[in-house]
């Protein structure tokens, strides 16, 4: 027998301000599977996010150690009826592990405004090539976030601003925001993620106000398919809460068809999880910025180093091992 797996534990703090819809998340928890066969080795973070994944961690857990028996015992992997982030990070694990994942990642992120504009004014100028940022909108006063978006436009000439509003945004307060964003600064927004509860609001937005939208929850809806629709501008893909690698890259390949851009993005995984996702959208999606800027939300990485990041390093040699079998 060549095959042996392993599951890890992890657990990594955050930053204090790390707020997931309802709740504060002070430590991100996940697992990390080890796939050895013969003398290769793959990685793969199974970690699902509170609040957004449908799985709990412990269930995810449960269902991996199943799959990893049955790999170990020479088996293939049918992971069509997995957990979101169970097939994400088996998929990537055995990917690894075929050797199939180029090492070239794609870590120019588009940084995430959380606070202050002026400096990611000031940051942006320092990046090379065309300045892109996302900022959260929905949170505060919706006239607030369109003074403020309104604002980057003006002052980062060239600027592809994304916006998410995680359907917060009543048509009324979707309304507000557009108003102090002017005509001729609509363009400046790249897109504008999920602005109202419904796809159909949303949709309609986008008609009135000529402000390009993107989906994120709407790709997790049951029976979305990737369509051109008026408006819609780009899909956002998170893979730990989508599933399987080839279901990731069925998303890119259908956004393509459609006319859509492909947005790989993260769901707080670790360093170790983030930087798979990096090289994943160098390979796939080489002519668009992922949404991969989460390592500032952690107090420290997993294994992996994220390039520049001055955080503590965890190796995954410290972690408890959960389960293996000889
Ligand atoms: O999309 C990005 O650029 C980064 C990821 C990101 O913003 C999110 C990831 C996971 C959960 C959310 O809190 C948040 C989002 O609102 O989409
Ligand atoms: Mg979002």
């Amino acid at each position: 027998m060549t095959r042996h797996a392993k599951l890890y534990q992890y657990q990594l703090p955050m930053d204090s301000g790390v707020i997931l819809r309802a709740q504060r998340l002070a430590m991100r928890e996940g697992w990390v599977v080890e796939l050895r066969d013969g003398g290769r080795v793959g990685y793969g973070e199974i970690a699902p996010l509170p609040e957004f994944s449908t799985e709990s961690l412990s269930q995810a857990g449960e269902q991996a150690q199943t799959l990893l028996t049955q790999w170990q015992a020479g088996g293939s992997l049918d992971l069509s009826d997995t957990y979101p982030s169970v097939a994400f990070g088996l998929s990537m694990a055995l990917l690894e592990l075929a050797g199939e994942l180029p090492a070239q990642g794609n870590y120019q992120v588009a940084p995430l405004c959380s606070g202050d504009p002026d400096e990611l004014v000031e940051h942006l100028s320092q990046l090379p090539g065309e300045p892109v940022a996302k900022m959260k909108v929905g949170m505060y006063e919706a006239v607030r976030d369109g003074m403020i978006a309104n604002m980057f436009i003006e002052a980062v000439p060239g600027i592809r601003l994304r916006l998410d509003a995680n359907r917060q945004w009543t048509p009324l307060k979707a309304r507000q925001f557009a108003k102090y964003v002017s005509p001729q600064h609509r363009a400046g927004i790249a897109f504008l993620e999920e602005p109202c509860r419904t796809p159909a609001e949303s949709l309609a937005f986008a008609e009135e106000t000529g402000i390009a939208i993107a989906w994120d929850e709407t790709v997790r809806d049951p029976g979305f398919t990737v369509k051109a629709e008026p408006g819609v501008a780009a899909i956002v893909i998170k893979p730990t809460l989508v599933g399987s690698v080839q279901r990731c890259l069925d998303l890119v390949a259908d956004a393509r068809e459609a006319g859509l851009i492909p947005v790989i993005s993260s769901s707080l995984e670790s360093s170790l999880g983030l930087g798979q996702l990096a090289r994943l959208a160098a390979w796939q999606t080489p002519e668009v910025v992922p949404g991969l800027d989460t390592m500032q939300l952690f107090q420290a990485q997993l294994e992996t180093p994220w390039p520049d990041c001055a955080l503590p390093i965890t190796p995954l040699s410290s972690l408890e091992v959960v389960w293996q079998q000889d």
